[in-house]
């Protein structure tokens, strides 16, 4: 069983392709035995993952900050909710529970949480797998973005090598758990 926390977008006004996606990788966290590790929203692909991953017979945990409590975006039907004092505590907080990381599509949230894992992966202070999961080409843009800043020298090309990436939800998880045995 590892503990995998999933990076993805809140917003209400998403296709319902985008919702899907987090459902079905939700699922398939539960039915392979993981547990779910997730910012704790209930909006948007945030509570789709967690439904998901409850559906398929796995145990949630989220980290949420006390303002989107009061918001009334808390995903209270998860099995643990730990609620910080703000946004940078509850981030530390996933960090150190999660097993791996998948960052599905999102905004301005998702990218900061894939940054700040990626940014701390590379300066060696975890060595916790993370993995893109850019079903329909959604990270194609900032992809070929960071292979241009790699050709500039601004990014060393084994930070980019550390990103696991793929395009589907099983053999994202296959790489994810074969990253783990092998670590
Ligand atoms: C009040 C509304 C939405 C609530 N917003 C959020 N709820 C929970 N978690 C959030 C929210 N906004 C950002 N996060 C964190 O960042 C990621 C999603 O951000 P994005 O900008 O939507 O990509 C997510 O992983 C959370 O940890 C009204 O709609």
């Amino acid at each position: 069983m590892a503990r995998i926390c999933v990076f993805c977008a809140s917003s209400q006004r998403l296709e319902s392709r985008w919702l899907d996606l987090a459902h079905d990788l939700g699922v398939e966290i539960g039915r392979r035995g993981h547990e779910l590790v997730s910012g704790g929203g209930c909006v948007g692909m945030m509570g789709a993952v967690a439904d998901g991953a409850r559906a398929g017979g796995g145990r949630t945990y989220g980290v949420i900050p006390q303002t989107l409590v009061d918001l009334e975006v808390a995903d209270t039907k998860s099995d643990e909710l730990v609620v910080t004092d703000g946004m940078a505590s509850r981030k530390t907080l996933l960090i150190e529970r999660a097993d791996a990381f998948i960052t599905l599509p999102g905004g301005l949230g998702t990218l900061d949480e894939l940054f700040e894992v990626w940014t701390t992966a590379t300066l060696d202070l975890h060595r916790k797998p993370i993995l893109l999961l850019d079903a329909d080409g959604f990270y194609g843009g900032l992809m070929e973005w960071l292979r241009g800043l790699a050709r500039q020298e601004f990014v060393r090309t084994t930070a980019l090598s550390m990103l696991l990436t793929s395009r589907d939800v099983g053999e994202s998880l296959d790489l994810i758990e074969a990253s783990l045995l092998a670590a």
